[in-house]
């Protein structure tokens, strides 16, 4: 078999049926046999990083696709209906983007995007799940996160995107601004990621219809989980066993909603 030449990175676009599937079909002796420089194993390697990258990134941002994002969220609902912790999904959306690609075409708008997507990431927690989750639009979701910390965290990015110089050329700096919409997970309650994304961009859509560049955060639902089902899900526990006041306590429960 004739290996391509070698590259440091693997563009997919470049890559040929035929040299693909001979090199998944190589064996040990096969590999062996070949030029030692052509180095195939690593060639394959980066053939399957690549297709990794591009199945859970977004390749203009390099910020998660919204597939990824999607296990992610399911994920985390399943963490909520378990642990009851608080979580808050947030939908970020920028103004009137239209007009960039307008007035200053649409590679401008993609560095736009860029630039967007890096001030975002400087915003969140390691843990947190960024995400591109569409056009112009991007969504994070933060594991447990009271309504105040969720609350200061939207405010900062909105403030970060505001305040970003964007430059497109050597002499134009543009600014653009989001609008951000939030909804907290349901605690104790399996949801469905449609229905948690539903509720946040139904905060979006209040946002963008008040003016744009202001959140919208739906207050934390109540729990629908009454005292009585609380008693059957820990009865085990005793009244003065401290993980029976933390789950019976406000804060365990999400019941205060915090603006
Ligand atoms: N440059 C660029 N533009 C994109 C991309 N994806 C979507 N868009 C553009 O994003 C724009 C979205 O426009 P609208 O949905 O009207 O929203 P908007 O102008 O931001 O207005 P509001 O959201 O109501 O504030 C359209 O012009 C799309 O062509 C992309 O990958 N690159």
């Amino acid at each position: 078999m004739s290996l391509p030449a070698i590259p440091s990175s693997i563009d997919l676009s470049d890559l040929r049926l035929d040299e693909a599937r001979a090199l998944l079909g190589s064996d040990d002796a096969t590999f062996a046999a070949m030029d030692a420089e052509a180095d195939p194993r690593a060639y394959l390697q980066k053939v399957i990083d690549g297709l990794v990258d591009l199945s859970l990134k977004d390749p203009l941002t390099g910020l998660s696709n919204r597939r990824y994002f999607n296990a992610e969220l399911e994920a985390e609902i399943d963490r909520v209906a378990r642990s009851g912790e608080a979580a808050l999904l947030l939908m970020l959306d920028i103004d009137h983007f239209k007009s960039v690609n307008d007035t200053y075409g649409h590679a401008a708008g993609d560095q736009v995007l860029q630039a967007v997507a890096k001030a975002l990431q400087s915003c969140v927690r390691p843990m947190d799940t960024l995400a591109r989750y569409g056009g112009e639009e991007f969504a994070v979701v933060l594991p447990s996160c009271q309504p105040a910390f969720g609350e200061v965290v939207a405010e900062r990015i909105r403030r970060t995107i505001e305040s970003t110089a964007i430059q497109i050329s050597p002499s134009v700096d543009l600014r653009v601004t989001i609008s951000i919409g939030g909804a907290f997970a349901l605690q104790w309650i399996r949801s469905t990621t449609l229905l948690w994304t539903d509720r946040a961009d139904q905060q979006l859509y209040i946002a963008k219809s008040g003016g744009r560049n202001r959140l919208c955060l739906e207050t934390q639902p109540e729990s629908t989980v009454s005292a009585e089902e609380k008693s059957l899900l820990f009865g085990h526990l005793s009244a003065s066993d401290p993980a029976w006041i933390e789950l019976t306590s406000g804060a365990a429960m999400g019941s205060t909603a915090q603006r």
